[in-house]
């Protein structure tokens, strides 16, 4: 179909809020579009969005010739590369979100032999790319103020870059860009979608719970980890949780832990330094994640359905407290204050998934942020509008492309490349009442 949109008498359609709704309505509207409505269940920040949190992380890139990349997968590898080397540099120069961006560096490490290996070989952590190499705890340890890590790190073996990498508080930046979006024209409705309009082989935008009609030129699927229930992705999204836990610190804590570099372990978890608002420290374990598979769709297609919890599975809390009993034992038994399962989405390949669909020409998707899709906030919402309006980057459209045949015969359990805890996917179906943490509350 033509892109037959005008800016200025077109109507748009965004389902969800969230990091991914928030930058395409932002995006919009700088491009001059006067008829962007978005709908979320919640108000921003929705507390079930995978961006309402206190931090982030950032991985800094800079931007390679395609012609640096080769074989089979170059397309692929330039995609990633370019647009996170575009969120790096609109973290550091579009003023909307540089506040929210702190450029303290990071560490990168892994506990065993192999698995540092591997992690070698992906991220390629080499002086050129501007890492240096960490390898005892005395090495961890400086990197650091005295006092903040005093473990032992058992196993552990790094990397470090100073520079180009950091984190984001991202509630802040999810805020601004909504407010920005509003600012500037967007209608932010609070209402939850419960159906598309499907209408002459085409999407007509969507019906919210009231029963209310939102019709537009076109609709923007941007629901995240819940995009599943909304539209068959012939198994493309995997929505899958992963945890987190806050813990006070003092005012003298929080003085001394400023500043921090990032220390990540993909095997064991990572923090990043206190939030100055509300004192607490948050921490998450790394494991390949839960999904939440229910006994009825087990033997069928599986689906993996999302819910909100201000709890997580005590086998998450074992985690964290491992992580820092190897960090920062002096915190290892501090209780929590907070605590919830976060929903993201793996595609099978993990990309994102930006396209057209193809049998409804006014429906987009913005879809499948597979674990590294917050960083990306100043500026995915400008691939999605490109996407809607035929102008993306021939490379990034094949990459980004709705790609079903990837997802046939999908091995749900698969650990996508991520390590940690038992090495499993987990199912929170499994655990019994007694297995989750006493923080918070079922939401
Ligand atoms: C624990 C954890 C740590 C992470 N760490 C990082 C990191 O360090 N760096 C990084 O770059 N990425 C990270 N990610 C990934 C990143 O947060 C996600 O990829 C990204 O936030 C996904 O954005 P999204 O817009 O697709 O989904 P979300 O931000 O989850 O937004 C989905 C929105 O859809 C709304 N919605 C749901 N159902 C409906 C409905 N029926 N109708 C209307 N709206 C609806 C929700 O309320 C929500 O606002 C992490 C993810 C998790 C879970």
């Amino acid at each position: 179909m033509a892109n037959l949109l005008d800016p200025e008498s077109s109507t748009v359609l965004i389902i969800g809020c969230g990091t991914w709704g928030s930058s395409t309505a932002l995006w919009l509207a700088r491009s001059g579009y006067k008829h962007v409505t978005v709908l979320d269940p919640y108000p921003v920040p929705s507390p079930i969005s995978a961006g309402n949190d206190v931090n982030k992380i950032v991985e800094g890139r800079s931007r390679k010739p395609f012609e640096s990349y080769s074989g089979p997968k170059a397309e692929f590898e330039w995609t990633g590369n370019e647009v996170r080397a575009d969120a790096t540099d609109a973290w550091a120069n579009d003023p909307l979100f540089r506040e929210f961006y702190h450029e303290t560096g990071y560490i990168i490490s892994a506990s065993r032999p192999e698995t540092i290996k591997e992690l070698y070989d992906d991220e390629q952590p080499t002086v050129e790319n501007g890492f240096t190499e960490v390898n005892t705890a005395a090495q961890f340890r400086s990197l650091m103020p005295e006092g903040v890590l005093t473990g032992d790190f058992p196993g552990w073996k790094g990397w470090y870059k100073a520079r180009g990498a950091g984190w984001v508080h991202a509630r802040k930046a999810l805020i601004a860009a909504t407010t920005e979006a509003q600012r500037i024209g967007v209608k932010l409705v609070t209402a939850e979608v419960t159906r598309l309009i499907f209408e002459g082989g085409d999407v007509k935008g969507a019906v919210v719970a009231d029963g209310m009609s939102y019709r537009a030129d076109r609709t923007l699927l941007c629901a995240g980890a819940s995009a599943p229930q909304l539209l068959d992705l012939r198994n493309q999204l995997r929505p899958t949780a992963w945890t987190l836990a806050h813990m006070k610190m003092t005012i003298e804590e929080v003085n001394l832990y400023k500043d921090l570099p990032v220390l990540f372990n993909v095997e064991r978890g990572f923090f990043v330094e206190p939030d100055v608002d509300n004192h607490e420290l948050k921490i998450c374990d790394e494991h390949p994640g839960y999904c939440n598979w229910s006994k009825s769709t087990l033997d069928c297609g599986r689906a993996s359905t999302p819910f909100a919890r201000h709890q997580i599975p005590k086998n998450s809390e074992q985690g964290i407290r491992q992580f820092l009993q190897e960090t920062m034992p002096h915190l290892a038994d501090r209780s929590f204050s907070f605590a919830r399962i976060c929903w993201c989405a793996d595609t099978p390949d993990r990309e994102f998934l930006i396209s057209k669909h193809p049998d409804y020409p006014s429906l987009v998707l913005g879809v499948g942020g597979s674990g590294h899709g917050f960083m990306h906030i100043p500026v995915i919402g400008k691939y999605i509008m490109q996407c809607m309006e035929d102008e993306l980057e021939p490379r990034m459209q094949r990459t980004w492309r709705w790609r079903p045949e990837t997802a046939v015969g999908r091995d749900w359990d698969a650990l996508q490349g991520r390590w940690g805890g038992p090495n499993k996917v987990r199912n929170l179906a499994d655990l019994g009442e007694g297995e989750w943490t006493e923080v918070g509350a079922r939401l």
